[in-house]
């Protein structure tokens, strides 16, 4: 149960409001046993004092009637309560753990996050999150009402009726201990294999979902169906093992229930025959005892899935539990010192390997010195590392040996935001967001004007797009809106650097994928945007070689 204890401390913050639920729920639960137990003492000695018409006329019907009332609303309310109290913990903890898990994840990126793909990393965010609230709702709740359920209905018995402390005691006290056990166990290996298959499942489909075009192009479409309906199949036969167990488990209790009644019948039939016990009383207890089944019920429930959470809450610390491969320190220890308009940039023995990487290394005692204000391309055979140098600079990953150094400062001295304001980077995948044009570029600078996002979207030719109803800011892109042909992608990415206005400018590929004019065009506006700048261009093409001062070959 280790696996639970991050999630178990976050449960802190919200304790109060946890407890309140809890005990609304106790109050809901004490309230259907006493309605329950009054009910029936009710209904009965109403049955005993019709025998005679004395005992009838004396009979107080309204006392107990108010008593059935106030029990039934205090039931409603104390349900209601109990729900909107602790679905509103439930969401206010499941808000607190996704912010803390991307807290975890956002220091990982991009390095740490490899191993995980995209939508398993999703699925963890979500579903994973999401099956951890089983752990107040479901279980801890539950566990508490059915506790204290069981043990005031015996201190209840026992007030009454010693004879019938014996058959709840015997039957409700072991499967109070049992039942969690058991059920556990037959839950446990069904209900990991479920969030296993889960994650596996939406992964294939997400795979199946985006690649659909490839799919149907090569003909391999009924072949991956074939795999997310194996998924599919392996997920249903998991839950079907559950929903057994399920099924057991409600029989399980209400057998139970109905051999505890009996017995407690027996027993109190033979102490009401004596005149040891009054009939109404032994009605109570017998209401009663049904009525703490209703909180022993959902015992199994709650610990078939905790197999669920168990290992919900182990994915989830998979990823939290990784050390990031990069870390930044919180206070810029130096400044990197800017030069005009540019930063000088030196490079020494720089080497550097991926993890789990087989062979040579990528980079091996790399050397570049760059003055500020200096543009220079970095050409050299696809696959040599042109790319992974310029996440070298920008810090995406650390290098096995060598140093770098921007603006006369190491970069591992400078603190995350003084790297990330002194650089802007265009990768050699642009990520379009599903958002407006106006929120794509605004990433680059949250305070740019529509005016100022206009120029740029001018320079870079991006103007002639079609624009959305409300003008070309508005224009929907992304997964659910228009695509963006390649080369839009790129003048988008560089639209996003020419933002930034910073004094180190790193672009991998700028040019790629653009026909000859649209490719001299921004390059004229790469010529005049980065004047007096460092620039460090990765290219294959030639064209670019004309912008810059020095070539350098890897
Ligand atoms: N995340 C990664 N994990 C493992 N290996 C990687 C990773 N990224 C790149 N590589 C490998 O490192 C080598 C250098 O890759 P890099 O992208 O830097 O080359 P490049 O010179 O930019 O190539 P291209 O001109 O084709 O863009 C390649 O062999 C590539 O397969």
């Amino acid at each position: 149960m280790r696996e639970l204890l991050p999630f178990l401390k976050l449960y802190r913050h919200h304790s109060l409001q946890m407890g309140l639920g809890i005990i609304l729920a106790l109050v809901a639960l004490a309230a259907s046993v006493g309605l329950l137990a009054l009910s029936g003492w009710f209904i009965t000695a109403t049955a005993i004092a019709g025998l005679t018409l004395a005992t009838a006329q004396a009979f107080n019907f309204f006392t107990p009637g108010a008593g059935v009332r106030g029990f039934s609303i205090v039931r409603t309310a104390g349900r209601y309560f109990e729900r909107v109290v602790s679905h509103d913990a439930t969401f206010k903890l499941l808000a607190r753990l996704r912010v803390w898990f991307y807290g975890c994840v956002e220091p990982l990126a991009p390095a740490g996050l490899r191993r995980f793909r995209q939508a398993d990393l999703l699925n963890r965010m979500v579903a994973d999150i999401d099956a951890l609230d089983n752990l107040y709702l479901r279980l801890l709740t539950p566990l508490i009402c059915a506790i204290l359920g069981v043990v005031g209905l015996i201190v209840l018995a026992s007030l009454f009726s010693p004879a019938a402390v014996v058959p709840l005691a015997a039957v409700l006290l072991p499967a109070l201990l049992l039942l969690p056990v058991l059920f556990y166990r037959l839950g446990n290996r069904a209900g990991q294999a479920v969030t296993e298959a889960k994650g596996q499942l939406r992964t294939r489909l997400h795979d199946y979902v985006t690649g659909q075009a490839e799919l149907l192009i090569f003909g391999a479409e009924p072949t991956y169906r074939a795999a997310v309906e194996e998924e599919e199949a392996q997920l249903i036969r998991q839950q079907s093992i559950l929903a057994r167990v399920n099924g057991f488990a409600v029989a399980l209790v209400t057998v139970l229930a109905g051999l505890t009644l009996v017995w407690l019948l027996w027993v109190t039939a033979a102490e009401v025959s004596a005149g040891g016990l009054a009939g109404p009383i032994m009605a109570i207890l017998a209401l009663a005892t049904l009525a703490a089944f209703e909180a022993i019920m959902p015992l199994p429930g709650a610990f078939q899935v905790l197999g669920q959470v168990r290992r919900s809450a182990a994915r989830l610390n998979e990823v939290t539990r990784q050390t990031p491969m990069v870390s930044f320190p919180s206070d810029n220890q130096e400044s990197p010192v800017v030069d005009g308009k540019g930063v000088a940039v030196t490079v020494k023995g720089l080497s550097f390997r991926y993890p789990g990487m087989m062979g040579e290394s990528v980079l091996a005692g790399f050397d570049l010195s760059v003055r500020a204000g200096e543009r220079i391309a970095i050409t050299g055979h696809t696959g040599c590392g042109k790319s992974t140098l310029l996440q070298l600079l920008s810090r995406d990953w650390n290098p096995d040996a060598g140093t770098i150094a921007i603006g006369g400062c190491p970069i591992e001295r400078m603190s995350e935001s003084t790297l990330r304001n002194v650089m802007a980077v265009m990768p050699q995948r642009i990520h379009v967001f599903s958002a407006t044009l106006r929120d794509n570029l605004r990433i680059a600078s949250e305070q740019a004007s529509d005016e100022a996002l206009m120029k740029i979207l001018c320079q870079v030719g991006l103007d002639r797009l079609t624009g959305g109803e409300d003008g070309l800011l508005d224009l929907w892109l992304g997964q659910g809106g228009v695509p963006l042909s390649g080369g839009e992608q790129r003048r988008l990415g560089l639209a996003r650097v020419l933002l930034c206005d910073s004094p180190l400018l790193l672009l991998d590929e700028p040019t790629e994928g653009l026909d000859p004019d649209t490719e001299d065009r921004i390059l004229q506006v790469l010529n005049d945007a980065t004047h007096g700048k460092t620039l460090l261009m990765v290219t294959h093409r030639k064209a670019p070689l004309r912008v810059v001062d020095r070539i350098v070959a890897l």
